[in-house]
Protein backbone atom coordinates (compact mmCIF):
# COMPACT_ATOMS: atom_id res chain seq x y z
CA UNK A 1 0.00 0.00 0.00
CA UNK A 2 1.41 3.75 -0.74
CA UNK A 3 1.63 5.95 2.32
CA UNK A 4 -0.81 8.35 2.10
CA UNK A 5 0.60 12.47 1.84
CA UNK A 6 1.49 13.87 5.09
CA UNK A 7 -0.28 16.95 3.72
CA UNK A 8 -2.40 17.73 0.98
CA UNK A 9 -3.44 21.49 0.29
CA UNK A 10 -6.13 21.48 -2.12
CA UNK A 11 -7.34 24.79 -3.49
CA UNK A 12 -6.77 27.15 -0.81
CA UNK A 13 -7.48 30.29 -1.02
CA UNK A 14 -7.15 33.39 1.75
CA UNK A 15 -7.48 36.52 0.74
CA UNK A 16 -6.62 39.72 3.27
CA UNK A 17 -7.28 42.69 1.23
CA UNK A 18 -4.90 42.00 -2.24
CA UNK A 19 -5.96 39.12 -4.61
CA UNK A 20 -6.59 35.60 -2.93
CA UNK A 21 -3.76 33.78 -2.09
CA UNK A 22 -3.96 30.42 -3.61
CA UNK A 23 -2.20 27.19 -2.61
CA UNK A 24 -1.92 24.18 -3.84
CA UNK A 25 0.59 21.27 -2.76
CA UNK A 26 1.55 17.72 -1.78
CA UNK A 27 3.92 16.91 0.62
CA UNK A 28 4.96 13.08 1.45
CA UNK A 29 5.64 11.84 4.61
CA UNK A 30 9.09 12.07 6.26
CA UNK A 31 9.89 15.31 3.95
CA UNK A 32 11.62 18.51 5.29
CA UNK A 33 10.16 21.17 2.71
CA UNK A 34 11.97 24.69 3.16
CA UNK A 35 9.23 27.92 2.22
CA UNK A 36 11.28 30.75 0.67
CA UNK A 37 9.98 33.98 -0.94
CA UNK A 38 9.80 37.38 -0.39
CA UNK A 39 8.52 39.63 2.42
CA UNK A 40 4.72 39.70 1.91
CA UNK A 41 4.38 36.17 0.06
CA UNK A 42 2.05 34.46 2.44
CA UNK A 43 4.52 32.62 3.98
CA UNK A 44 3.32 32.86 7.48
CA UNK A 45 -0.81 33.14 6.24
CA UNK A 46 0.05 29.32 4.53
CA UNK A 47 1.77 27.76 8.15
CA UNK A 48 -1.38 29.71 9.73
CA UNK A 49 -4.39 27.99 7.64
CA UNK A 50 -2.35 24.34 7.60
CA UNK A 51 -1.95 25.09 11.74
CA UNK A 52 -6.19 26.07 11.81
CA UNK A 53 -5.12 29.82 13.17
CA UNK A 54 -6.66 30.99 10.09
CA UNK A 55 -9.81 29.28 8.36
CA UNK A 56 -9.53 29.56 4.16
CA UNK A 57 -12.52 30.90 2.08
CA UNK A 58 -11.48 27.61 -0.19
CA UNK A 59 -10.27 24.54 -0.26
CA UNK A 60 -9.10 21.94 1.93
CA UNK A 61 -6.24 21.31 4.58
CA UNK A 62 -5.85 17.34 4.64
CA UNK A 63 -3.10 16.05 6.83
CA UNK A 64 -2.20 12.08 6.74
CA UNK A 65 -5.79 11.56 5.26
CA UNK A 66 -7.85 12.94 7.68
CA UNK A 67 -9.70 16.44 6.79
CA UNK A 68 -8.96 18.75 9.32
CA UNK A 69 -12.14 21.15 7.90
CA UNK A 70 -13.85 21.71 11.56
CA UNK A 71 -10.90 20.75 12.99
CA UNK A 72 -9.41 23.36 15.54
CA UNK A 73 -6.02 24.05 16.21
CA UNK A 74 -4.94 21.96 19.65
CA UNK A 75 -6.49 19.07 18.22
CA UNK A 76 -4.70 19.00 14.33
CA UNK A 77 -1.62 16.24 14.17
CA UNK A 78 0.62 18.97 14.03
CA UNK A 79 3.53 20.87 16.35
CA UNK A 80 4.17 25.00 15.56
CA UNK A 81 7.42 26.79 16.14
CA UNK A 82 7.71 30.27 15.51
CA UNK A 83 10.30 32.93 15.86
CA UNK A 84 9.53 33.69 19.06
CA UNK A 85 7.41 33.37 22.10
CA UNK A 86 7.03 29.79 22.24
CA UNK A 87 7.41 29.58 26.25
CA UNK A 88 5.44 30.58 28.83
CA UNK A 89 7.30 33.32 30.78
CA UNK A 90 6.19 31.88 34.29
CA UNK A 91 7.10 28.68 34.03
CA UNK A 92 10.56 26.70 34.02
CA UNK A 93 11.96 24.96 30.98
CA UNK A 94 11.16 21.59 32.06
CA UNK A 95 7.19 22.80 32.90
CA UNK A 96 7.23 24.13 29.13
CA UNK A 97 8.27 21.15 28.17
CA UNK A 98 5.76 18.98 30.19
CA UNK A 99 3.26 20.87 28.37
CA UNK A 100 4.11 18.67 25.47
CA UNK A 101 3.34 15.77 27.04
CA UNK A 102 0.45 16.78 29.48
CA UNK A 103 -1.81 19.72 29.93
CA UNK A 104 -1.25 19.32 34.13
CA UNK A 105 1.41 21.11 35.06
CA UNK A 106 1.92 18.37 37.87
CA UNK A 107 3.60 16.23 36.23
CA UNK A 108 3.83 12.38 37.30
CA UNK A 109 7.51 11.54 38.27
CA UNK A 110 7.51 9.19 34.91
CA UNK A 111 6.16 12.32 32.98
CA UNK A 112 8.80 15.15 34.42
CA UNK A 113 11.67 12.24 34.05
CA UNK A 114 10.63 12.34 30.43
CA UNK A 115 10.83 16.14 29.77
CA UNK A 116 14.26 15.89 31.63
CA UNK A 117 15.29 13.66 28.59
CA UNK A 118 13.91 16.30 26.00
CA UNK A 119 16.07 18.83 27.81
CA UNK A 120 18.76 16.60 27.85
CA UNK A 121 18.46 15.52 23.65
CA UNK A 122 18.73 19.45 23.23
CA UNK A 123 21.59 20.11 25.13
CA UNK A 124 20.14 21.69 27.87
CA UNK A 125 20.90 19.68 30.95
CA UNK A 126 21.06 21.61 33.96
CA UNK A 127 18.52 23.84 32.65
CA UNK A 128 15.28 22.50 34.19
CA UNK A 129 14.09 24.60 36.39
CA UNK A 130 15.38 27.89 34.27
CA UNK A 131 12.71 30.28 33.52
CA UNK A 132 12.72 31.73 29.85
CA UNK A 133 13.86 35.24 30.62
CA UNK A 134 17.00 33.41 32.41
CA UNK A 135 17.68 32.35 29.20
CA UNK A 136 19.31 32.93 25.58
CA UNK A 137 16.90 33.13 22.53
CA UNK A 138 18.95 29.95 20.92
CA UNK A 139 18.07 28.08 24.17
CA UNK A 140 14.49 29.18 24.52
CA UNK A 141 14.37 27.42 20.68
CA UNK A 142 15.97 24.54 22.02
CA UNK A 143 13.48 24.38 24.47
CA UNK A 144 10.54 25.08 22.72
CA UNK A 145 11.74 22.32 19.85
CA UNK A 146 12.05 19.83 23.00
CA UNK A 147 8.48 20.58 23.04
CA UNK A 148 7.38 20.07 19.63
CA UNK A 149 9.40 16.93 19.43
CA UNK A 150 7.89 15.00 22.93
CA UNK A 151 4.09 15.51 21.51
CA UNK A 152 5.32 13.18 18.87
CA UNK A 153 2.78 14.82 16.26
CA UNK A 154 3.79 13.85 12.93
CA UNK A 155 4.01 17.61 11.49
CA UNK A 156 5.81 20.16 12.55
CA UNK A 157 5.47 23.47 10.93
CA UNK A 158 8.33 26.15 11.69
CA UNK A 159 7.67 30.01 11.18
CA UNK A 160 11.46 31.46 10.85
CA UNK A 161 12.11 29.48 13.97
CA UNK A 162 16.14 30.21 14.32
CA UNK A 163 16.03 33.76 12.33
CA UNK A 164 16.75 35.77 15.92
CA UNK A 165 20.25 33.54 15.60
CA UNK A 166 23.44 34.27 14.14
CA UNK A 167 24.66 32.04 11.14
CA UNK A 168 26.74 29.71 13.03
CA UNK A 169 24.00 29.07 15.61
CA UNK A 170 21.82 29.03 13.49
CA UNK A 171 23.22 25.64 11.66
CA UNK A 172 23.62 23.92 14.90
CA UNK A 173 20.04 24.59 15.36
CA UNK A 174 19.39 23.18 11.97
CA UNK A 175 21.82 20.36 12.44
CA UNK A 176 20.57 19.71 15.97
CA UNK A 177 16.61 19.69 14.16
CA UNK A 178 18.16 17.28 11.67
CA UNK A 179 19.35 14.89 14.50
CA UNK A 180 16.25 15.18 16.43
CA UNK A 181 14.18 14.12 13.35
CA UNK A 182 16.23 10.97 12.87
CA UNK A 183 15.56 9.44 16.37
CA UNK A 184 12.03 10.44 16.07
CA UNK A 185 11.70 8.27 13.16
CA UNK A 186 9.04 10.06 10.33
CA UNK A 187 8.80 13.71 11.34
CA UNK A 188 7.71 15.70 7.87
CA UNK A 189 8.86 19.57 8.20
CA UNK A 190 7.80 22.57 6.40
CA UNK A 191 10.37 25.19 7.54
CA UNK A 192 9.73 28.97 6.71
CA UNK A 193 13.12 30.83 6.53
CA UNK A 194 14.34 33.77 4.88
CA UNK A 195 17.88 32.07 4.52
CA UNK A 196 18.19 29.82 1.19
CA UNK A 197 21.33 28.44 3.18
CA UNK A 198 19.06 26.91 5.52
CA UNK A 199 17.32 24.89 3.12
CA UNK A 200 20.70 23.66 1.74
CA UNK A 201 22.07 21.17 3.40
CA UNK A 202 18.91 19.93 5.13
CA UNK A 203 15.54 20.26 3.67
CA UNK A 204 14.68 17.89 0.56
CA UNK A 205 13.20 20.12 -1.16
CA UNK A 206 12.17 24.38 -1.69
CA UNK A 207 9.11 25.69 -2.35
CA UNK A 208 9.38 28.85 -3.68
CA UNK A 209 6.24 31.32 -2.85
CA UNK A 210 5.62 34.94 -4.90
CA UNK A 211 2.27 36.96 -4.16
CA UNK A 212 0.49 34.38 -2.71
CA UNK A 213 1.16 31.40 -5.29
CA UNK A 214 4.00 28.31 -5.58
CA UNK A 215 5.87 29.19 -7.96
CA UNK A 216 7.83 26.08 -7.87
CA UNK A 217 8.38 23.26 -5.89
CA UNK A 218 11.60 20.84 -6.54
CA UNK A 219 14.93 19.45 -4.70
CA UNK A 220 16.89 21.66 -3.00
CA UNK A 221 19.70 22.10 -4.83
CA UNK A 222 18.15 22.05 -8.36
CA UNK A 223 15.29 24.48 -7.67
CA UNK A 224 18.60 27.16 -5.75
CA UNK A 225 20.69 26.37 -8.22
CA UNK A 226 19.26 27.01 -12.16
CA UNK A 227 15.96 27.28 -11.56
CA UNK A 228 15.52 29.87 -14.86
CA UNK A 229 12.30 31.17 -12.71
CA UNK A 230 12.45 35.13 -12.79
CA UNK A 231 11.24 35.62 -10.00
CA UNK A 232 13.09 32.92 -7.65
CA UNK A 233 16.42 34.14 -9.44
CA UNK A 234 15.32 37.94 -8.49
CA UNK A 235 14.60 37.22 -4.92
CA UNK A 236 18.22 34.86 -4.77
CA UNK A 237 20.17 37.82 -6.16
CA UNK A 238 21.00 36.10 -9.21
CA UNK A 239 19.35 38.04 -11.94
CA UNK A 240 19.24 42.21 -11.82
CA UNK A 241 15.90 43.42 -10.94
CA UNK A 242 13.86 43.97 -14.26
N1 LIG B 1 -3.57 40.59 9.69
C1 LIG B 1 -3.43 41.03 8.45
N2 LIG B 1 -4.29 41.93 7.92
C2 LIG B 1 -4.18 42.36 6.64
N3 LIG B 1 -3.22 41.92 5.79
C3 LIG B 1 -2.34 41.04 6.25
C4 LIG B 1 -2.39 40.55 7.61
N4 LIG B 1 -1.37 39.66 7.79
C5 LIG B 1 -0.72 39.62 6.60
N5 LIG B 1 -1.29 40.43 5.69
C6 LIG B 1 -0.86 40.61 4.30
O1 LIG B 1 -0.90 39.35 3.66
C7 LIG B 1 0.22 39.16 2.82
C8 LIG B 1 1.01 37.92 3.24
O2 LIG B 1 1.57 38.13 4.54
P1 LIG B 1 2.47 37.02 5.26
O3 LIG B 1 2.76 37.51 6.62
O4 LIG B 1 1.81 35.71 5.11
O5 LIG B 1 3.77 37.06 4.34
P2 LIG B 1 5.21 36.40 4.59
O6 LIG B 1 5.59 35.78 3.29
O7 LIG B 1 5.16 35.52 5.77
O8 LIG B 1 6.08 37.70 4.86
P3 LIG B 1 7.43 37.91 5.74
O9 LIG B 1 8.49 37.15 5.01
O10 LIG B 1 7.64 39.40 5.68
O11 LIG B 1 7.16 37.39 7.12
C9 LIG B 1 1.01 40.46 2.90
O12 LIG B 1 0.65 41.27 1.80
C10 LIG B 1 0.57 41.09 4.19
O13 LIG B 1 0.63 42.49 4.14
Amino acid sequence: MIAKPALVLDGLEYTYDSAPMRFDLTVAPGEWLAIIGPSGAGKSTLLDIIAGFLTPERGRVTISGADMRGVPPSQRPLSFVFQENNLFAHLSAVQNVGLGISPRLRLSPAERQRAAEALQAVGLVGFEDRKPGEMSGGERQRVALARAFVRQRPLLLLDEPFAALGPALRRDMLALLRDLRRQAGTMTVLMVTHHPEDALGFADKVAFLDKGRFVTVGPTEETLSASGIAAVERYLGTRALA
